[in-house]
């Protein structure tokens, strides 16, 4: 798989067990100008209601992943542009770092030219996706920055997700993750809600990943948090 997310400032994760707001459709979402949609959660994820996202998305020209949380959910379709796969490198249970793998590709024939894994680093403890993986999520920015390069370099992970799901986290953490990278994109997500929240950590990170922002409050807000990226990363090509 050629790496499409290298162009991407800002995604939009969906959940497919949330709703939008009220009058607002996948296709408002898609005019917010985020560069890819990546429908995934944790809680009460099933191939039906992953598909329901996937049709819903499927006729508008954002680019579509599915980032599947166990190998049960995981929907083939052609409408999909690839698989984003996590791997959580702090987790305290070993199967969401290999055994769900290897039960996936025991069970599938694994598209690997649609696949790529993210390397989860995991740092709101109050998360679900904490708690169901028994993420260790106390860990310093040298810690962080040490996990990413262990990605990159020992495992080879063309994508590390620095993940605060449900709260703003520390720009610090994130900035000592991105300079541990040499080529590996660093997405960040978490509690990301307005343009400056955006553009902070759009300063450090690749990419950021908005997502309880658009069930909860909606695209115009969304649209808000695209610009802060986008904005961060002009400030940031003007200033070589
Ligand atoms: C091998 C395959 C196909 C899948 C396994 C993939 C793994 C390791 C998943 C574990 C981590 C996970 C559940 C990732 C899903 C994406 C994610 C982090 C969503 C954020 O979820 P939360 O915001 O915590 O959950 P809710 O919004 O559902 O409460
Ligand atoms: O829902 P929020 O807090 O925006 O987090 C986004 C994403 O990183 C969740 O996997
Ligand atoms: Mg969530």
């Amino acid at each position: 798989m050629s790496n499409p997310w290298a162009d991407w400032d800002h995604i939009v994760k969906l959940d497919p067990d949330k709703t939008l707001v009220e009058g607002e459709t996948f296709e408002d979402v898609c005019e917010t100008g985020t560069d890819a949609l990546e429908i995934g959660g944790t809680l009460d994820m099933t191939q039906e209601k992953m598909q329901r996202v996937i049709d819903a998305c499927a006729k508008y020209e954002v680019p579509l992943y599915q980032e599947p949380s166990n190998p049960a959910v995981v929907v083939e379709d052609d409408d999909l542009d690839g698989y984003l796969v996590p791997v959580v490198l702090n987790a305290g249970a070993v199967s969401w770092i290999t055994g769900a793998h290897k039960e996936w590709v025991r069970m599938d024939d694994v598209e690997w030219e649609r696949t790529t894994t993210e390397a989860y680093i995991i740092m709101n403890p109050d998360a679900s996706v904490a708690e169901l993986t028994e993420a260790d999520c106390d860990q310093s920015p040298e810690e962080v920055a040490a996990y990413a390069e262990v990605a990159e370099q020992m495992f080879g992970q063309e994508i590390v997700y620095v993940e605060y799901s449900g709260t703003f986290g520390d720009p610090e953490v994130v900035g000592a993750a991105a300079d541990a990278l040499d080529e590996a994109a660093l997405f960040y997500g978490g509690g990301i809600h307005d343009y400056e929240s955006a553009n902070t950590m759009a300063q450090h990170a690749d990419t950021v990943v908005v997502g309880d922002l658009v069930h909860d409050e909606g695209c115009e807000a969304v649209r808000e948090t695209v610009e802060g990226a986008k904005d961060a990363k002009k400030t940031a090509a003007e200033s070589v």
